[in-house]
């Protein structure tokens, strides 16, 4: 698991080194760190370091430091590097060094046109961004802001450009705790981050901003803190996963209950249903209308149908509401099962009438303007771009005060515990919203739900409390959502309804890189 610690427990973490006079040690540390990613990215690209181009962007902190400390090494390995100065105070130590190695700089001040900079940095190979790290406040300000905004417009957008942005410790423009983006940002390619991640690099538009991160260890101790965020890794989520014993039985390997759709939204039961079989489960009973029950049997002759009750129907755990609206025998069901004690997914049409209070086994699914529904029913008036601005804040609201575990929908998807806890993924592509992804996400969650329902060392093995093990289920079905999204998207645009195979693809290699691990 990736965990994430606030700007200021960095700091703290910090604090004994630097009093014991390591400051700079840990510095050097940092920017070893950069430029070995650095290389790793070169070779990538198919470039060596001799005849190779960097631009170091600096601020007026540490961060800056740590860039040019970073570009020093890459001058010394032959990369022809050149600093741009956003701060009249940029770190002395760190410039000199940069100079002696024979690295040019540039200031950006009164009469230089930012514009030409940017036209500079964009044709380098590399361009390291050393303008703020964790002392950021707010959006970017002043020259830092000007360079930034001209850079973008002078190299477009990350998909496209040619120059590779390695993000010093984090993304200038993002929040460092709360990822949110006030203002231009420079989009990293990758990310090279010190000590631990920080939530701003998981959350939000920080983590789109992020690209790929890499945490360097700077022999920082964080026993004592607590993470403000955490991010599954595949370890993770296979380690949720059930595998089938000879011993197992069809019930023994997990039910899941599905009372989803209804006669004018049959299609989301049938995609739910399917993604459960997919993720893999000993079987799924679904309850609903007849006619849905064929649609369904159509593509999942092996799912049981009937229109009974959820008292009925045993199973460990439910799927309640993908288009189930303007139907009373569904919406019955949906409150039977959110009142059964069982782990239930809670999506589209069940999450109008939640429960007054319910348990942290019911995992809410929204979007932000099914989420801003539920806060309203509660009381609190958001309106959905103050959701998406700060998902992960209206994610623990909501948790806080419905006692549910909420997984919030995004490109970001965040999931909240009641007890406060935040994991957020950023497995997804852009592909993947269309209509009935959402449906088969929930098929995905409950089929894990069901198969870990009965496990009690499932949190204990991701290092979780108990009640926390739904956050764990909810953001590792994002997880593989996502990853089969992407894989999916190899062969072109998405079509939701063929997304089952790639389900169970990814599910393999998961439990290959389990077995490969063991
Ligand atoms: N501590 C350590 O030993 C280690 C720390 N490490 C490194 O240090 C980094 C933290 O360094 P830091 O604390 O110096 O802050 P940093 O982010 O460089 O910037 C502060 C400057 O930015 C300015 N500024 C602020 N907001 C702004 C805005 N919105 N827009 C524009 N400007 C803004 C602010 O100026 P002000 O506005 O206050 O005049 C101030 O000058 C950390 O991320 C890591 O990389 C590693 O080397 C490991 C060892
Ligand atoms: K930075």
């Amino acid at each position: 698991m990736l965990e994430a610690f606030s700007g200021s427990d960095v700091r703290a973490a910090e604090a004994p080194l630097i009093d014991a006079g390591q400051g700079d040690a840990l510095m050097q540390k940092a920017a070893h760190g950069l430029f070995g990613v650095v290389l790793g990215l070169l070779r990538e690209a198919g470039r060596g370091t001799y005849g190779a181009t960097a631009v170091v962007l600096a601020g007026g902190g540490n961060n800056g430091a740590d860039a040019l400390y970073a570009g020093e090494r890459l001058l010394r390995r032959g990369v022809g590097a050149t600093a741009i100065l956003l701060s009249d105070r940029v770190h002395t130590a760190s410039l000199a060094a940069f100079t002696r190695a024979g690295g040019a700089s540039v200031r950006l001040d009164d009469g230089v046109d930012p514009a030409a900079l940017a036209t500079h940095a964009s044709s380098a190979d590399i361009l390291l961004d050393g303008i703020l790290g964790t002392g950021a406040t707010g959006g970017l300000r002043g020259g830092a802001r000007a360079f930034v905004e001209a850079f973008n417009d002078v190299a477009g957008p990350r998909a496209t450009r040619s120059t590779i942005v390695v993000a010093c410790d984090l993304p200038s423009g993002i929040g460092v705790d709360t990822g949110l983006v006030d203002g231009p940002v420079l989009a990293a390619d990758a990310t090279v981050t010190f000590g631990a991640a920080k939530p701003g690099l998981l959350l939000g538009n920080g983590a789109v901003a992020t690209g790929e991160l890499n945490v360097v260890d700077i022999g920082l101790d964080f026993a004592v803190f607590t993470p403000a965020a955490r991010r599954l890794l595949d370890a993770d989520v296979a380690a949720l996963l059930r595998l089938p014993t000879p011993l197992d039985h069809k019930y023994s390997r997990g039910v899941l209950g599905v009372a989803a759709g209804s006669a004018r939204y049959p299609g989301a039961a049938a995609l739910a249903v399917g993604a459960a079989l997919a993720t893999g489960i000993g079987m799924v009973r679904y309850l609903g209308p007849d006619a849905v029950a064929s649609l369904i049997h159509q593509r999942n002759p092996e799912a049981v149908a009937s229109s009974g009750s959820v008292a009925e129907a045993r199973s460990q755990a439910w799927v309640v509401g993908p288009g189930a609206v303007d139907d009373d025998d569904q919406r019955r069901r949906a409150v039977d099962a959110m009142t059964s004690g069982l782990p239930v997914v809670v999506d589209a049409g069940a999450l109008a009438g939640i429960p007054e209070r319910v348990g942290p086994q019911v995992i809410l699914t929204p979007h932000a303007g099914e989420l801003r529904q539920v806060l309203a029913e509660r009381g609190v008036d958001a309106e959905r771009s103050d959701i998406e601005a700060e998902p992960a804040h209206f994610a623990l609201r909501a948790a806080e005060i419905t006692g549910a575990t909420v997984l919030l929908k995004g490109f970001t998807t965040v999931v909240a515990a009641p007890s406060g806890i935040l994991i957020a993924q950023t497995d997804a592509t852009p592909w993947l919203s269309s209509a009935g992804s959402g449906d088969t996400l929930s098929g995905i969650i409950g089929a894990l739900a069901a198969s870990v329902a009965g496990d009690d060392h499932a949190a204990s093995r991701l290092g979780l409390a108990e009640e926390d093990l739904w956050a764990a289920v909810a953001a590792a079905g994002a997880l593989i959502h996502g990853r089969a999204g992407q894989r999916a998207a190899r062969r072109g645009p998405i079509v939701v309804s063929d997304l089952r195979a790639d389900i169970g693809a990814v599910i393999a290699e998961l439990l290959e890189e389990r077995r490969l691990a063991m």
